[in-house]
């Protein structure tokens, strides 16, 4: 875990613990043993801590939190490092995080390459840096830059890292080489000044103002959590109390966040999101036994609001497309928007002018799927129809090299059923991005019976190279985002429809973490897309759709939606939807007294009896309904883990991260009482099916103790259901 060695007059001890140099137990105790032995060694006149592999130290390990006190011997290990004798240098050449940059501070000096990166990110896990963290930096680098940093947990470069002290000196090649250099400048050197517990915070006097001024811009910025407050405070503590004290005081809200349910859920969906590219097949081929093939060029076809949102995601990666669009119209449109996408992207610093151009350069719109034929993958975002979709599937599988891979980015559809209008189902595969395709960062991918593992590492392995996170899930009605969420915005209208106004079920799930409420998401949306569905698939199901029924096929419906696109009202679009919206700030949502009376007739005309609804129903008739959902989805391997699910509402619906996702929240709640309350609801909601409890979920509830969530899907393969 730590390899020792002996280089002349320098003791080297490397940090040998892939994949990330994390300080598992082994490690600190094998610094802590490298550090004495090296003070023991007469030949040794200063000591260089180095990381082997790519990383310097990416912290404590993560997983290790979950034993008790586990990284107390974090600090322990640090106070070895600075009382040494003899000069402690930290050689970082690559990612110095948490508990590394903790080490580097513990050292006398830190020397760097340029390309490492250094930073605090304990935050992002609901974290402080407990290791004296918030102690020292202060020190080194100032209250300000302290507060941003460890407040924020961004990563910076060794240019910036050098500017506010961290770094004694950086380098452009081999930092050991530079170290050694290092070292006979600093051999003799007395050590006192370089112990950051013997110094003081320079700037201590501003230190109100400036936690005043940090802590107001970070209750905007992270509404709710509770990491980034104590972050700061610490930080203040540090200007305020002798070094002992704040330390001591740093250790308390460390014990504090560690046990907080926001750090847990932070911590499990660190994990999760790694997870979720680990994919695996029915047929046992998985991530890491299937090479994916390479992907040079790509087609779209439709460049409508998802066509081309896709196509800025290719173009933006380097990978070349062919828009498609029959609309010339719609093409223009579509190439204009997309250069106004990446313009944005250059103001925002994301991209340079230079590389815009590139991008651009890379769009070549077309009106024929002959374009296509050369082209290694296509994906298709025409309208959501299927026989549309079958029949251009249908082309180009003639059109196209027998290599192509076919996509559709289809929310709803069959991909067998559209695969089967080929004769290469094996390379058909679903590509289901979100709206904006350009910003959201899920892609829930879709493997239908025939799909080949190669085809899912491609398009599993594309999705990586374009910055999204990747789930796979098996074909089904919706698949998983849009099923799951489905019982979740149906609750939320029949609440309104039981008493409820859109404003309040929005403000309960606006306080419980979720970045905006279900009827300002509709309006942004468009309540003319969700009427356009809901008549796409009566006229499917050969069905006459009336405003005056609360019942179709025997299941509970509201026609509410459908009476607000009768009013015009399409939401932000044409300034009117659940809410009304002023053209002098025409995003801000303003509940409408109009709204409320059409809610109030139609539930006069309806028969509806409206009640209070408090709030915690109102969390949990959208939350258990969708977790319902979910054991559904994962009962019937439509998802492969409960991670993956949660991953889906993180990226896809911006479930807060701190929550983890619908299935950690029931984990958390207690599988017990969620099935309990569920098979409540159920009686009290006879004609929605989405409260028919799952069989899943009802084993799982029926153990005499709580089954932990990384051994639901274990239960699933023992059990028949
Ligand atoms: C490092 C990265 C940037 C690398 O990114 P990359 O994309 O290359 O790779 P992956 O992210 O896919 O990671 C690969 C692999 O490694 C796993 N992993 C990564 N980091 C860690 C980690 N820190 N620990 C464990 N495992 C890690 C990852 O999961 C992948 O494996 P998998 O199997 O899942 O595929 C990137 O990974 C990254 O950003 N990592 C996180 C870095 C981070 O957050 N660091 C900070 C950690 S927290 C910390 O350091 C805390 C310290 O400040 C202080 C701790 C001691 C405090 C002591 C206080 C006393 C205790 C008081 C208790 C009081 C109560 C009482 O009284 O008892
Ligand atoms: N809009 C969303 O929020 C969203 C989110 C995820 C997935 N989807 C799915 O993405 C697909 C596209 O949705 P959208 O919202 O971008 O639709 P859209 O109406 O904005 O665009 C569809 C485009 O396809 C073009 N088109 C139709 N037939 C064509 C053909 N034969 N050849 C070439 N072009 C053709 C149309 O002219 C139009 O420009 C649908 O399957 C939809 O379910 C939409």
């Amino acid at each position: 875990m730590v390899d020792y060695s002996v280089d002349r007059n320098l003791a080297i001890l490397g940090i040998n613990n892939p994949p990330v140099n994390a300080l598992s137990f082994h490690v600190r105790e094998g610094l802590f043993n490298g550090i004495k032995q090296a003070n023991a060694d007469r030949r040794v006149e200063a000591i260089v801590i180095t990381g082997k592999g790519k990383t310097y130290c990416s912290g404590a390990d993560i997983r290790e939190f979950s034993i008790p006190s586990a990284g107390k011997g974090l600090v322990t290990l640090g106070h070895r490092i600075e009382d040494s004798d003899k000069p402690v240098i930290s050689a970082i050449h690559g990612n110095a995080l948490g508990g590394g940059l903790e080490i580097a501070l513990f050292s006398h000096y830190r020397v760097a390459n340029k390309n490492a990166k250094i930073g605090f990110p304990e935050v992002l896990i609901g974290l402080l840096p407990g290791a004296e963290g918030t102690i020292r930096l202060p020190r080194v680098t100032g209250l300000a830059f302290a507060m941003d940093a460890i407040a924020s947990g961004r990563r910076f470069d060794a240019q910036e890292a050098h500017k506010h002290g961290i770094l004694d000196t950086i380098c452009d090649g081999d930092v050991l080489q530079e170290a050694k250099a290092f070292s006979k400048k600093i051999i003799g050197q007395p050590l006192d000044q370089r112990r950051l517990s013997k110094t003081h915070v320079k700037d201590a006097a501003d230190v109100d103002i400036k936690f005043e001024e940090a802590l107001a811009q970070i209750k905007r910025k992270y509404r709710g959590l509770i990491a980034p407050i104590l972050c700061l405070k610490s930080v203040r503590n540090s200007a305020k109390m002798s070094f002992d004290e704040a330390a001591a005081e740093e250790m308390r809200l460390f014990g504090e966040l560690l046990t907080s349910s926001q750090s847990i859920g932070l911590r499990y969906s660190f994990f999760a999101e790694r997870s979720a590219p680990k994919w695996k097949l029915p047929c046992g081929a998985c991530a890491d036994n299937t090479t994916p093939v390479d992907v040079k060029t790509t087609g779209v076809i439709g460049a409508g609001t998802m066509g081309s949102g896709i196509a800025v995601c290719l173009i933006r990666a380097g990978i070349p497309v062919i828009l498609v669009e029959k609309n010339q119209k719609m093409l223009d449109q579509a190439i204009k928007t997309i250069s106004r996408i990446l313009t944005g992207s250059v103001k925002l610093n994301r991209m340079t002018e230079k590389q815009r151009e590139h991008s651009l350069k890379l769009l070549k719109g077309a009106s024929t799927l002959d374009e296509l034929a050369g082209v290694d993958m296509v994906i298709e975002a025409v309208y959501e129809n299927l026989e549309l979709k079958r029949e251009i599937f249908h082309q180009l599988d003639k059109i196209c090299k027998s290599s192509t891979l076919l996509c559709s980015n289809t929310s709803t559809l069959d991909i067998d059923n559209i695969a089967s209008a080929t004769q290469r189902p094996d390379k058909v595969v679903g590509t289901h991005f979100f709206a904006p395709a350009y910003i959201m960062r899920l892609l829930e991918n879709v493997y239908g019976t025939k799909t080949s593992p190669t085809t899912v590492a491609t398009v599993m392995e594309l999705g990586k190279r374009i910055g999204k996170i990747c789930v796979l899930v098996k074909t089904c009605y919706a698949f998983v985002a849009n099923r799951t969420n489905q019982p979740f915005g149906a609750e939320a209208s029949f609440m309104v429809e039981e008493g409820a106004l859109p404003q309040d079920v929005d403000t309960v799930l606006e306080n419980f973490g979720m970045p905006m409420g279900p009827f300002k998401v509709s309006d942004l949306s468009g309540i003319d897309v969700g009427w356009r569905i809901r008549q796409e698939v009566a006229k499917a199901l050969g069905l006459k759709l009336t405003l005056e029924t609360r019942y179709r096929m025997g299941e509970r419906i509201t026609t509410l939606a459908d009476r607000l696109y009768e009013m015009g009202r399409y939401g932000i679009k044409t300034g009117k939807g659940w809410y009304r919206y002023e053209p002098t700030n025409p995003r801000k949502p303003i509940p409408d007294p109009d709204v409320a009376k059409m809610i109030q007739k139609h539930c006069m005309d309806m028969g509806i009896e409206r009640r209070n609804i408090p709030a915690q129903e109102v969390i949990e008739r959208c939350l258990f309904s969708a977790i319902n959902e979910s054991f559904r989805v994962l009962e019937q391997r439509i998802a492969e883990k409960p991670e993956d699910i949660d991953v889906i509402w993180q990226y896809g619906f911006s479930f807060p991260r701190y929550g983890g996702g619908p299935m950690f929240y029931a984990s958390q709640v207690g599988l017990k009482k969620v099935f309990e309350k569920i098979c409540i609801f159920h009686e009290q909601f006879p004609y929605s099916s989405h409260w028919v409890p799952s069989d899943l979920l009802r084993k799982l509830a029926s153990h005499s103790t709580e089954i932990p969530m990384d051994k639901w899907t274990q239960f699933i393969s023992s059990s028949k259901l």
